[in-house]
């Protein structure tokens, strides 16, 4: 590294506005060189885990499993320090201990006289793992994140020196005094959540949190806290994010799905929607008869339950047909969209009970359409439209929703690029012939990456706009983005939602997928998208969610020679039977990349109660030959940018541009 950058002078001079403000911050040579080595320090040090989660649907403690033990990094670290120095199901004990601590210490049953040798020999274990997994970090990462009440102590154990002579006895006192005082506890939980949070370094959620389970909320919580975090909307992401907009045709969405799966709770309770306008219009429009589709998915009818269950098909039906109605008026502004025959309402003969689709027709296995008016069958009754009108209030102004949703916001966007990978929750859409599928945004046309990139634009735009006319442009987007045949997060002809309600035959079922979806086994199709997105087509992947990996039909989640990975082996229970499994996910670390699959997770408490780490199979997918540093990562570029920033303001300095500025209580360093 030289500072004689004579060569640069006539930079020097043309950034020496820059090199004034940086200055600020580094006022002398002395503090400049030091952020310099530090900063190489850090490129130095091997690259932070990433992880990889999908297609979550609600599935809250399945997730909150998942998220405890990193995927199996944990388990992998004790194995890594303890080798064979430790049973088993010592191993396994002290991986549960990590994972749920209170939970497990709740249950620790021994004398008293033992459990401070309890305490001791964990107290050892805990503090072992942390020391290896925030080994990946800088000092002072690492200090920034320990609990206030216990920094001091964490910073002596962990970062203590090494070549300290009497070391253990130092360690041993410490920990004594903790248990003397009563706080092992505390500290064993305190620890354990430290080691949870180096575990991973970066989590990438890619896309459909919400739907089917019953808790996506909590893990819309629990993503809030999280130290660090991208997320890839889904197509059912976008429903909630479009509701809380205001858009009524993905507000009748949420609500059908909702009820579907039987959360209204989740509505009413968690989001504090009022559902009583919808329930009572519900009630008093339809009959009891013909409600055996919409009785809620995975609920057994009792005698006991069944007055409940029939309220809710009927809540179910009701919110149908409005969203039919609804979803007409958006096709209709939008010829572009080219869903003319999703305008289902007009294509039903109301007095046979038949249906034309395409040029076939088909019997209907309900006639009861008491809100619709043959001749105009997409007006809304007055009754509907004041069930749209309060629902649309309580959507807008659910505080727990939109901080969910702005949540989904800002860290959220169609795509991600990082370290090299494409992420990425449905598709890009290609026509037959392998090309990227145009499609026409306000007059318009996009393909690929621009596609993209101006949907991601017209979401935030539907939320976030004043404007009327821009806003409800923005609206409709979302719902094209639900459900339009061109729309990256559905990737389908059409949402046969009406079809599998009111049609017996299954053909019509049928979603036409993509031509993405076959052509994705090609490498040509996945290194055309790579290119799309600047990325190098040797190195880089695509990481995909959105359709289930049958793995029981012997389905790979790896395609396109290892280019494509497709991580969604369904964390959603009502997909369980079609994969087998339940769920892939993905860690990237700093050896390469392993793909992860889970066992079907059956409850927390078994989780604890019998030690079960539901992590089966780690397929390897690359193996770096030589460690991944930072200086490989999207921060290694930044850093190098800033080294080399410094390096001219030292050079500025050195020449006589800048003046050293020296004053009491500066910094000498800003690393993090
Ligand atoms: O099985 P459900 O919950 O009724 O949902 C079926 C609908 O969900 C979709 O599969 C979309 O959901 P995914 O994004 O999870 O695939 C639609 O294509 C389909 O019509
Ligand atoms: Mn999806």
């Amino acid at each position: 590294m030289t500072n004689e950058l004579t060569g640069k002078e006539v930079r020097i001079i043309r950034d020496l506005d820059y090199l004034a403000l940086l200055a600020r911050q580094h006022p002398t040579i002395n503090s400049a060189t030091t952020e310099i080595i530090n900063l190489q320090a850090i490129l130095d040090l091997p690259k932070g885990t990433e992880h990889f989660i999908s297609d979550i649907h609600g599935e809250f403690e399945s997730f909150r499993h998942v998220l405890k033990n990193a995927s199996g990094v944990i388990r992998n670290k004790i194995n890594e320090i303890f080798g064979n120095t430790l049973r088993e199901s010592e191993k396994r004990s002290l991986a549960t201990l990590i994972y749920y601590p209170e939970e497990k210490l709740d249950m620790i049953d021994i004398n008293e006289r033992e459990i401070n040798d309890w305490y001791r020999i964990h107290l050892f274990r805990l503090i072992q793992v942390c020391k290896t997994v925030s080994s990946k970090y800088t000092r002072s990462k690492v200090r920034k994140a320990f609990p206030k009440e216990f920094a001091y102590i964490l910073d002596e154990l962990i970062n203590e020196n090494e070549d300290r002579i009497n070391k253990y006895e130092y360690y041993n006192k410490i920990i004594e005094t903790i248990i003397d005082l009563d706080r092992a506890r505390s500290f064993i939980i305190a620890i354990s959540n430290l080691i949870q949070r180096f575990a991973v370094d970066r989590l990438h959620i890619i896309g459909d949190i919400y739907d089917r389970g019953q808790g996506p909320d909590i893990i819309m919580d629990m993503l809030k806290e999280y130290h660090s975090l991208d997320i890839q909307w889904g197509n059912h992401d976008m429903i909630w994010m479009g509701a809380a907009a205001g858009n009524e045709a993905l507000i009748a969405n949420v609500v059908r799905i909702t009820s579907r799966y039987n959360h209204l709770e989740l509505l009413e309770d968690r989001y504090g929607i009022n559902l009583l306008p919808l329930a009572t219009f519900a009630m008093d429009t339809y009959g009891s008869e013909e409600l055996e589709k919409f009785m809620p998915r995975g609920v057994e009818i009792t005698e006991k339950n069944f007055k409940e269950m029939e309220m809710v098909a009927k809540i179910h039906k009701a919110i149908f047909i409005i969203q039919l109605k609804l979803e007409a008026e958006i096709i209709y502004r939008h010829p572009e969209y080219g869903m003319n025959d999703r305008m289902i309402l007009d294509m039903i003969n109301y007095e046979a009970g038949t249906i034309t689709l395409g040029d076939k027709e088909f019997p209907l296995n309900s006639k009861e359409f008491p809100t619709v008016d043959p001749e105009n069958p997409f007006i809304l009754t007055e009754g509907e439209k004041t069930v749209v009108d309060r629902l649309k209030r309580s959507f807008m102004n659910s505080l727990r929703l939109n901080d969910h949703v702005k949540l989904l916001f800002s860290k959220g966007s169609m795509y991600k690029v990082f370290n090299g990978n494409l992420l990425l929750h449905g598709c890009i859409p290609m026509t037959e012939d392998g090309e990227f599928l145009p499609i026409t945004i306000q007059g318009v046309e996009y393909a690929g990456k621009a596609a993209l990139d101006e949907l991601d634009r017209m979401a935030r735009q539907g939320y976030f706009s004043i404007d009327p006319e821009a806003k409800e442009a923005g609206l409709d987007a979302m719902w094209y983005l639900w459900c339009g045949p061109a729309s990256p997060l559905f990737g389908k002809k059409k949402m046969a939602t009406f079809e599998r309600y009111f049609i017996e035959d299954k053909t019509t079922h049928v979603e036409v997928k993509n031509p993405y979806y076959s052509d994705r086994e090609k490498v040509e199709c996945i290194v055309k998208i790579l290119e799309e997105f600047g990325l190098d087509t040797r190195t880089s992947h695509l990481v995909n969610g959105h359709v289930p990996v049958k793995v029981v039909k012997g389905e790979s989640p790896i395609k396109a020679d290892g280019k494509l990975l497709v991580i969604d082996g369904g964390f959603a229970k009502a997909y369980q039977k079609e994969t087998g499994i339940a769920g892939y996910t993905l860690i990237y670390n700093s050896h390469g990349m392993n793909l992860v699959s889970h066992e079907p997770f059956e409850s927390t408490e078994k989780a604890i109660m019998e030690e079960k780490d539901i992590v089966s199979t780690v397929m390897v997918l690359e193996s770096a030959r030589n460690r991944r540093r930072v200086s490989d990562t999207d921060t290694g570029e930044e850093l190098r940018i800033q080294v080399d920033d410094l390096l001219q303001l030292v050079a500025a300095y050195r020449k006589g541009y800048i003046k050293e500025s020296i004053h009491s209580g500066y910094k000498e360093s800003r690393t993090e």
